[in-house]
C-alpha cells in the first residue's frame, strides 16, 4: 500500500462519522463482516456497504484486496468507493457498493415462491440479462490478468432501486485470493466450508496451470442454475486428503451429468496431476449414458433450445475446448430476442423482499453486549451459503464509530 494513498486516504477520503450505521449487518464474509450504511454529513440518499477486515491494520489481503479494487473499476464489478481507516481499534473498513440483491436469494425465491399455486419464473430477459453482464464484467476482469476462481450466486450481486438499478456487480466474498496457510485445505478456513459445485474439473483433478476457463466453467454453472434453480453439480461436503485438490464426490456429480469424458473429449486429461487417482476410482462405464442435453430434459428444459446449445460451450470438460469470455458475448443468443438490458429488472416491479430480520442476541465487534436482530430469511446450506449469509440489525441504530 503506497504511503500517498493512505495519506489521501486518511486526510480526504471518508470518515467513519460521515456515516449512520443503518443497522443491518448484511454479511459476514469468511473474513469480515458487512454492514449496510448510508452518509450523514451530506444529503445522499444512497446506501453503501461497510466491510470491516477483522485483521489488525492492513494486512496483505487487505492490501491485495485495496490495491486490486483500485486498479479494477468496471460497472459490472464491485467499486470500491473509500477506504476508512478507524484508529480507536486499529480498524480497516472497506466502503464499497450496497447491492440489495445476490443470484443465491434470487434463485432460492424463484425455487420457493408461488403465485396461484405456480412457481414463480425469472424472466428469460433477466436471466439474458445476468447472463450478458456477468460476462461483460469477466472479460473485464479477465482483460485485466485476473482470475476470480470463486465465481458462484453468492458473489454475483444485483444493485436495488436507484440509479444502478438492476446491475450485476460480480464480487468475492469468499476467501479465495486470501493470503492464507498454505497447508490450509482449499475447501476450508477458518471452518467455513467452501462450496466446490462451481469448480472446473481441470481444478479439481488438480491443474496447476489453470486459465481463464475455468471461470468460464462456473458461468456455465451459474447459467444452468438461473434455468432450472438447481446447482447443477451439488454434492455433500466430504473430507478429503488434506491440501488436495481432488474431490471424489464433485466429480462423481459433474460425470453424472456430463459423463465421463472420453479421450478424445479431453487429450490433456492423462497429464493432470490427479489423473491416477480417477483412473483408480472412477469407471467410465458407469456414466455412459449420461449427457448433458439429458440432464437439461430431465429438468424440463428444452433440450433443442438456444440456451442448452449455449450452455453446451461453457460446460465443456476440456479447458481448451471451453467459449471465451469474448466468444461467448459475441454468441448468437444475445442476437436475439429478449435482448439483453442494462437494468436486468427491465423496469419490472423488483419481486425479491427486502431483508427481514429475527431478535437475538450478539456482541458487536468490540464485545459490547448489544440488543441484535438476525435474520434466517438469507440462511442458505453451507454449500450456498449467501453473501448475507447472517445479517443482525441494532435496536438501536448508531454510528460504527461510537
Ligand atoms: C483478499 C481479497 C479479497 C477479495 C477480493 N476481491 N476481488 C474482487 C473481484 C471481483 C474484482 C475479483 C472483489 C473482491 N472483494 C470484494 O468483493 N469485497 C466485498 C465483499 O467482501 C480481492 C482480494
Amino acid at each position: 500500500m503506497d504511503d500517498g494513498f493512505k495519506t489521501e486516504t486518511f486526510l480526504r477520503g471518508p470518515k467513519l462519522e460521515d456515516f449512520e450505521y443503518l443497522g443491518c449487518k448484511v454479511g459476514q464474509g469468511t473474513y469480515g463482516q458487512v454492514y449496510k450504511a448510508r452518509r450523514k454529513d451530506i444529503p445522499d440518499d444512497r446506501s453503501y456497504a461497510l466491510k470491516e477486515i477483522e485483521s489488525q491494520g492492513f494486512s496483505l489481503s487487505t492490501c491485495r484486496e485495496t490495491s486490486l479494487l483500485r486498479e479494477l473499476k468496471h460497472p459490472n464489478v464491485i467499486n470500491l468507493l473509500g477506504v476508512i481507516l478507524c484508529h480507536t481499534d486499529r480498524k480497516v473498513l472497506l466502503l464499497l457498493d450496497y447491492a440489495e440483491y445476490d443470484l443465491c436469494q434470487m434463485i432460492k425465491f424463484h425455487k420457493t415462491s408461488k403465485k396461484d399455486k405456480k412457481p414463480v419464473k425469472m424472466a428469460k430477459g433477466t436471466i439474458k440479462s445476468i447472463l450478458y453482464q456477468i460476462l461483460e464484467g469477466i472479460q473485464y476482469i479477465h482483460s485485466s490478468g485476473v482470475l476470480h476462481r470463486d465465481l458462484k450466486p453468492a458473489n454475483i450481486l444485483i444493485m436495488g432501486e436507484g440509479i444502478q438499478r438492476g446491475r450485476v456487480k460480480i464480487a468475492d466474498f469468499g476467501f479465495s485470493r486470501l493470503f492464507r496457510n498454505p497447508l490450509k485445505p482449499l475447501t476450508e478456513v477458518d471452518n467455513v466450508v467452501v462450496t466446490l459445485w462451481y469448480r472446473a474439473p481441470e481444478l479439481l483433478l488438480g491443474d496447476k496451470h489453470y486459465t481463464t476457463a475455468i471461470d468460464m466453467w462456473s458461468v456455465g454453472c451459474i447459467f444452468a442454475e438461473l434455468l432450472t434453480y438447481e446447482p447443477i453439480f451439488s454434492c455433500r461436503q466430504e473430507n478429503n486428503r488434506e491440501n488436495s485438490p481432488y474431490h471424489h464426490d464433485q466429480l462423481d456429480s459433474i460425470f453424472r451429468v456430463m459423463g465421463f469424458p472420453l479421450e478424445t473429449d479431453w487429450e490433456d486429461m492423462k497429464e493432470m496431476p490427479e489423473y491416477i487417482t480417477l483412473q483408480e476410482e472412477f469407471k467410465p462405464c458407469n456414466y455412459s449414458n449420461n449427457t448433458l442435453v439429458k440432464y437439461m430434459e430431465k429438468q424440463n428444459i428444452n433440450p433443442t433450445s438456444k440456451d442448452v446449445a449455449f450452455l453446451q460451450k461453457l460446460l465443456v470438460m476440456d479447458p481448451n475446448k471451453r467459449i471465451t469470455s469474448e466468444q461467448a458475448l459475441k454468441d448468437a443468443i444475445f442476437q436475439k430476442e429478449p435482448f439483453p438490458t442494462g437494468d436486468v429488472f427491465s423496469g419490472l416491479e423488483i419481486p425479491y423482499p427486502e431483508r427481514k430480520f429475527v431478535e437475538s442476541d450478539t456482541s458487536d465487534r468490540r464485545g459490547k453486549k448489544r440488543k441484535y436482530s438476525t435474520t434466517s430469511g438469507a440462511q442458505q446450506s453451507d454449500q450456498t451459503q449467501g453473501q448475507y449469509g447472517k445479517q443482525i440489525r441494532m435496536s438501536n441504530p448508531t454510528t460504527l464509530s461510537e
